[in-house]
C-alpha cells in the first residue's frame, strides 16, 4: 500500500487529536473588521465541548474597506479587481492572523487549523437573481490556500458553497452552530445576531429538530450604518445617539415594512444586494418622505429593524421563549430597547450569559464548523442541508 502524503497523514493526525486549537475567522457585511476567535475543542457533534481562548476584532483600514466597497454587492464590479481581491485578503487575513497570535504570545505552530469565512462580495439565492436556470449562488473571496501558505496552518474554508451544493441557500450557518452550543432541554430559544443583516435560530425546548428555524429576517445595521455614512460621514450610529434624537416617521416606516421579502416564507437569506441606500432612497419616494430630516431616517430605520425581528417572532414562535443576543447590532440601545417593548413577554439576554461571547459568536461558528469538517459527521436538522461544509488547504 502506497503511503499517505505527507498533507494527508498530518490532516489524520490533526483530525484524530482530543483536543484542537483552532482560529475562527469572520468577516461579515459592517465590512469593520477581521473577527480572529481562538478557541479549544474538544469531541464533535453534539458532545462538542469548545472555550474561547482569545479574542479580537482587527479593523480594517480605510482604503482597504474602499476597495472592497468597490466591489462588494455591486453587479457593475471590475473583474479584475475581484481576482486581485480573492489573493489580496486571504494573504491579508493571514497577516491579521499572524499579528493577533504575536500580541497574545502564541506560537502559530501550536494552532491546529483556521476556519476561514472569507469576505461575501455577493449573496445571490435565486429569490433575488431570478433568472432561470441558475441555482442560488454567493461568493466569498480571501482564498484558503493565502492563508495556509503564509500562516504554515492547515485553512479550511469556503464553507458556504456545499451547502448550497445540498439544495440551501449558502446561508444562514448559524444553524449549525447554534444547534451545537445553544440548545437546552425544557427552554424554548432563540439566539438572536444583529450583523449587518440580522439572523435568527429557534431551538424548541422539546429539541424536536422538524421544529429547528434559522433564517435571516432582513436588514440588522446595514441600512442604518448606509444612512450614518451618507448623511453623517460616521461609520455607524454610536449607542444610537443619531436614533434617539431623531423620530419615526411613519410612512416611511410602513413603506419599508410592504416590502414582499418580508412575506416570503423562512427560510430565506439577504444582504445588501437589497437592502441598501438605493432600497430606502425608493422607499422614501414612494411614501414621500425624501424631505425628512437626517436623524429621522436613522430612527425610521432602526425602528424599522427592530419591527422585522418582533413581527417575525411573534409570528412564528410561542410566547415563552427566551432570546439571546449577539452581533454589533446588540449594542445598539435604540434597537434592543425597541425589541424589549415589542416583545414584553419574551426574556432577552445576550450570548454571553450562555458562554458565548455575542462580538465573537459568529467567527466561533467558523471554527465550529472546521472542528466538524475535521471530526464530525453530518447532522440531520429538520430539511436543512445535511452535509459537512468546508475545502482544505494545506500550507506546504
Ligand atoms: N456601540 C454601538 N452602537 C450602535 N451600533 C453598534 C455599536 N457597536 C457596533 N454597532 C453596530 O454593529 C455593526 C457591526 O456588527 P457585526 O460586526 O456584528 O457585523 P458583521 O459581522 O459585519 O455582520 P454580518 O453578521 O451581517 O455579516 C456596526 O457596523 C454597527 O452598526
Ligand atoms: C452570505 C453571507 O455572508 N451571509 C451572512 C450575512 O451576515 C448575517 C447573515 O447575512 C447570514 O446569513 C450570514 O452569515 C452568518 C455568519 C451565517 O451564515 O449564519
Amino acid at each position: 500500500m502506497l503511503p499517505l502524503n505527507h498533507n494527508l497523514q498530518k490532516l489524520v493526525d490533526i483530525a484524530r487529536k482530543d483536543k484542537k486549537i483552532a482560529i475562527g475567522l469572520m468577516s461579515g457585511t459592517s465590512l469593520d473588521g477581521l473577527d480572529i476567535a481562538l478557541c479549544r475543542f474538544s469531541g464533535n457533534g453534539l458532545q462538542t465541548k469548545f472555550s474561547l481562548l482569545q479574542f479580537t476584532t482587527i479593523p480594517y483600514d480605510d482604503t482597504f474597506k474602499q476597495e472592497v466597497k468597490a466591489v462588494f454587492a455591486r453587479r457593475d464590479a471590475d473583474l479584475e479587481k475581484v481576482c486581485l481581491l480573492n489573493a489580496y485578503i486571504g494573504t491579508y487575513h493571514a497577516e491579521l492572523v499572524l499579528q493577533a497570535l504575536a500580541d497574545w504570545n502564541i506560537n502559530p505552530k501550536t494552532v491546529d487549523f483556521i476556519a476561514s469565512h472569507g469576505q461575501t462580495i455577493y449573496h445571490a439565492p435565486k429569490r433575488l437573481h431570478k433568472q432561470a436556470g441558475y441555482p442560488n449562488a454567493t461568493l466569498q473571496i480571501g482564498d484558503g490556500d493565502h492563508i495556509a501558505v503564509k500562516t504554515g496552518i492547515l485553512t479550511i474554508s469556503d464553507f458556504r458553497q456545499k451547502h448550497i451544493a445540498a439544495g440551501g441557500e449558502g446561508a444562514p450557518l448559524a444553524l449549525y452552530g447554534d444547534v451545537l452550543l445553544g440548545s437546552k432541554a425544557g427552554e424554548n430559544r432563540i439566539l438572536l445576531n444583529i450583523g449587518g443583516i440580522a439572523n435568527l435560530t429557534y431551538l424548541p425546548g422539546d429539541k424536536d429538530y422538524t421544529k429547528i428555524l434559522c433564517t435571516d429576517i432582513g436588514p440588522g445595521n446595514t441600512l442604518i450604518d448606509a444612512a450614518c455614512r451618507e448623511y453623517f460621514n460616521k461609520p455607524f450610529d454610536e449607542d444610537s445617539r443619531i436614533a434617539y434624537s431623531g423620530k419615526i416617521n411613519d410612512a416611511l416606516l410602513s413603506e419599508l415594512l410592504s416590502h414582499p421579502f418580508f412575506k416570503e416564507i423562512a427560510p430565506k437569506t439577504t444582504g445588501p444586494e437589497l437592502f441598501n441606500l438605493a432600497f430606502i432612497k425608493a422607499a422614501q419616494e414612494r411614501s414621500n418622505t425624501l424631505g425628512i430630516s437626517a436623524e429621522d431616517l436613522v430612527c425610521t430605520l432602526s425602528a424599522f429593524t427592530a419591527t422585522t425581528i418582533t413581527d417575525f417572532i411573534t409570528a412564528n414562535f410561542p410566547a415563552d421563549i427566551k432570546l439571546f443576543a449577539s452581533g454589533g447590532g446588540a449594542r445598539n440601545i435604540y434597537v434592543m430597547d425597541s425589541l424589549m417593548r415589542g416583545l414584553p413577554d419574551v426574556e432577552i439576554q445576550d450570548t454571553a450569559v450562555l458562554g458565548i461571547d455575542p462580538d465573537a459568536k459568529e467567527a466561533i461558528l467558523f471554527a465550529l464548523l472546521g472542528n466538524e469538517a475535521l471530526c464530525g459527521e453530518p447532522i440531520k436538522i429538520g430539511d436543512n442541508p445535511t452535509v459537512l461544509m468546508g475545502k482544505f488547504s494545506f500550507a506546504g
